[in-house]
């Protein structure tokens, strides 16, 4: 099987609408009143759960959007295939793409991603802070890997992507690497947290390539995010 790097890609066209590739989920409704600050209305088909349509016109002819799994903006941007996105920071630290450059800190999906063990086990032979090889549970293997390796551990990774915090309970690994918020759901498992890897949120991401071949178009549009967050973020300094 060959897999193909982002570089190996054409350069897309620069006469078509701007694809900005949106996450469904949780980021998508946090993101909802900011792309309608900035002006990007997607057609009536978007918010029909029912359509199975993935590409949208919007108000603008300029602009097209997609909706896809978070994990995959990130993809569809580094092979240009979108020229701009919205992504999750835990999404870019993971692939780690150089063809992405993220301009904005969009300041929302705020999260981190976190390292935590079963509670019991902090006093006990067999806690994972004691041993020199540790089984991780994790949808995160590179930001998993590179964490333990920079401290000299070798992690074995167990690749799941999601329902994490049942590995340890259910002797798939020791430790688990996964996104905590308010903690809830660690505690209804009868983990905790142990240490915070990295502090999360949402990122406008561009194409280094797309920007460079059409920096006008695609200056405009992050100035129309930049000039959307300027008012929460002047709120949240006056508070
Ligand atoms: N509990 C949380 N609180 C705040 N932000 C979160 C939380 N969990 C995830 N996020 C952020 O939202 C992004 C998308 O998470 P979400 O749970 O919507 O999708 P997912 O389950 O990872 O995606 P998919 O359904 O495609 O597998 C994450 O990459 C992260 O940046
Ligand atoms: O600290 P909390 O506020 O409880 O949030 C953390 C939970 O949120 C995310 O899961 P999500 O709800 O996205 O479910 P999934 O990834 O398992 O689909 C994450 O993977 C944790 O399980």
């Amino acid at each position: 099987m060959t897999v193909l790097s982002p570089a190996q890609n054409p350069v897309p066209e620069t006469d078509s609408p701007l694809v900005l590739a949106l996450p469904k989920g949780r980021i998508l409704k946090a993101a909802a009143p900011l792309l309608h600050t900035a002006g990007i209305v997607p057609g009536p088909d978007f918010n029909d759960e029912k359509s199975r349509l993935l590409r949208f016109e919007t108000n603008d002819p300029g602009v097209d959007v997609v909706r896809v799994r978070s994990f995959d903006v990130a993809t569809f941007v580094a092979f240009g295939g979108a020229q701009i996105g919205i992504c999750g920071a835990d999404v870019l630290m993971e692939f780690d793409y150089p063809e992405i450059y993220a301009p904005l800190d969009l300041g929302i999906g705020g999260c981190r991603i976190s390292i935590a063990q079963p509670r019991d086990r902090s006093g006990q032979e067999d806690n994972p802070n004691r041993l020199s090889q540790v089984r991780v549970a994790t949808k995160y293997p590179s930001i998993t890997r590179r964490h333990f390796a920079a401290r000299g551990i070798n992690a074995s990774i167990v690749h799941l992507h999601g329902a994490m915090e049942l590995a340890p309970v259910l002797d798939l690994s020791h430790l688990i690497v996964d996104l905590v918020d308010t903690g809830s759901t660690l505690r209804a498992n009868g983990l905790e947290e142990t240490h915070t890897i990295a502090h999360i949120t949402s990122r406008l991401i561009v194409n280094r390539t797309a920007l460079k071949t059409q920096p006008e178009r695609i200056t405009a549009l992050i100035n129309r995010f930049r000039t959307a967050l300027a008012p929460a973020q002047t709120r949240d300094q006056q508070s």
